[in-house]
This record gives structure tokens, C-alpha cells and sequence, in this order.
């Protein structure tokens, strides 16, 4: 049985979800709040190494049913060596995406269907589920455009994709707020960075209060 809080982040590429949720880890730790700052795919040795090979710009044939088993595979890794046991010892589990991006990426943007992508992931992830999810509201243009302003990563098979398809992923977040409307809370990725970080305290701030409430 989880005892800690399950938070992710979703959102379209640059939407600035990897350096907010660093601003908030370094504000928990002040608070003297236990917790764990993680992302999908990766955050422990094998998921890394799939994460390697799903975002390699060599891999153009990789057909999309591979790409989302892959995810899948990744993300139960993940689960059982990271985030489960942080979540059993009580622990705030940060995390920088999660099945909604699977959801949006590959069950709507590539067509696989979100059914579908889910049924793959239940094997993966069992029962659990973020007890929350921010979503980092802002338009794929404006994304993908602050990361190649940056030029502070480079671009991979998934940056690479059409700007049709990060639309379609878009769209596909926009569903997803629609059908878990308790769980995806929407925050407005445009403001300046000071703001979102602002907002996006606020959020968890209240979750953790009304954690200790019930
Ligand atoms: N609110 C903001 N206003 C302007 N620029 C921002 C803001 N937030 C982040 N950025 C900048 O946008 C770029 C992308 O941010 P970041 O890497 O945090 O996004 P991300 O959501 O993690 O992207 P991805 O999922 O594609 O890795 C960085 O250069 C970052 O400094
Ligand atoms: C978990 C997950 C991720 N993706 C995509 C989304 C991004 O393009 C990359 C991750 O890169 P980031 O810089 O760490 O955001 O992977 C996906 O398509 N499906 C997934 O399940």
C-alpha cells in the first residue's frame, strides 16, 4: 500500500516541466520535505539505456507499437525500482512525465489509440496511478520554439517529429484533461518561470495540506 504522494508533470516539448520541477525539488528539500526527483524515460540505469535507443535519430524504422512497449518497459522498471519504494517509505515521488505522455504521445499523436496504449501500460503499472498530474499548458510552436532558442539539448527522434504531430499531441493532452479531470490539473506554461514555479507550489502545496487532512 503507497503511503507517499505520486506527482507528475505532462506537457508538450519545452514546456518547461524539467526546470520548474527543479525549483520545487530544491523548495521541498528546504521545507524539510522527503522526496525523490525522477523522469520518464530513465531515472535508473535501465530505463536510461531504453531511453537511449527510443530517442536515437538512427532509429527511424522503429515501428510505433515498438516505441510504446518500449515506454512500457521502461516505466515498469522505473516503478519497481524507484518509485515504488519511495512511495512506501512515505515519500513525495516527483516525477517528469508518466502514462499521460504514453497516452498523448503514442496512443493519440501516433495513432495507436488510447485504449490500447493503456491496456499495454496496465501490465506495466498495475493499479498505480499519480495521485496528481500538472500539465504544463502551452502550444507545441511555443515550446519547441524555446528549445531551439536554448540550443541547450539536442534534438531527438521524438523532438524531430512533424509539427503535426505535436499537435496531435497536444490535442491528445486536451482529452486527457477532459476524461480525469479530479487527477490533470492545468497550469499556464507561458507566464515567466518565476510565476509557473509560483503556480505550481501552490499546487502541490495544497495537495500535501489536504494529504495531511484526511
Ligand atoms: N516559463 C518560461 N519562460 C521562458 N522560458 C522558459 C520557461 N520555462 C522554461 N523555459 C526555458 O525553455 C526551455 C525548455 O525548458 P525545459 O527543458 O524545462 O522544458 P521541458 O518541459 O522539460 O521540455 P522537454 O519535455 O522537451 O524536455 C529551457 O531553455 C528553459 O530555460
Ligand atoms: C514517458 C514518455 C515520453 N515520451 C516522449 C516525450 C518526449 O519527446 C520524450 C522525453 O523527453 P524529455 O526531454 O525527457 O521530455 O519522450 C513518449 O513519447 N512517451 C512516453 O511514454
Amino acid at each position: 500500500m503507497s503511503k507517499g504522494k505520486f506527482i507528475t508533470f505532462e506537457g508538450p516539448e519545452g514546456a518547461g516541466k524539467t526546470t520548474v520541477i527543479a525549483e520545487i525539488y530544491k523548495r521541498m528539500q528546504k521545507e524539510g520535505i522527503e522526496g525523490i526527483l525522477t523522469r520518464e524515460p530513465g531515472g535508473i540505469r535501465i530505463s536510461e539505456k531504453i531511453r537511449e535507443v527510443i530517442h536515437d535519430n538512427e532509429y527511424k524504422e522503429m515501428d510505433g507499437m515498438t516505441e510504446a512497449l518500449l515506454y512500457a518497459a521502461a516505466r515498469r522498471q522505473h516503478l519497481v525500482e524507484r518509485v515504488l519504494p519511495a512511495l512506501n517509505e512515505g515519500k513525495i515521488v516527483l516525477c517528469d512525465r508518466f502514462i499521460d505522455s504514453s497516452l498523448a504521445y503514442q496512443g493519440y499523436a501516433r495513432g495507436l489509440g488510447m485504449e490500447d496504449v493503456m491496456t499495454i501500460n496496465s501490465f506495466a503499472i498495475g493499479e498505480t496511478m499519480p495521485d496528481v498530474t500538472i500539465f504544463f499548458n502551452i502550444t507545441p510552436e511555443e515550446g519547441l520554439q524555446r528549445i531551439a532558442k536554448s540550443g541547450a539539448r539536442e534534438q531527438n527522434r521524438l523532438d524531430n517529429e512533424t509539427l503535426q504531430f505535436h499537435q496531435k499531441v497536444y490535442e491528445g493532452y486536451k482529452l486527457l484533461l477532459e476524461q480525469y479531470p479530479n487527477r490533470i490539473i492545468s497550469t499556464d506554461a507561458t507566464l515567466p518561470l518565476s510565476e509557473v514555479t509560483e503556480n505550481v507550489w501552490k499546487i502541490i502545496s495544497s495537495q500535501l495540506i489536504s494529504q495531511e487532512n484526511s
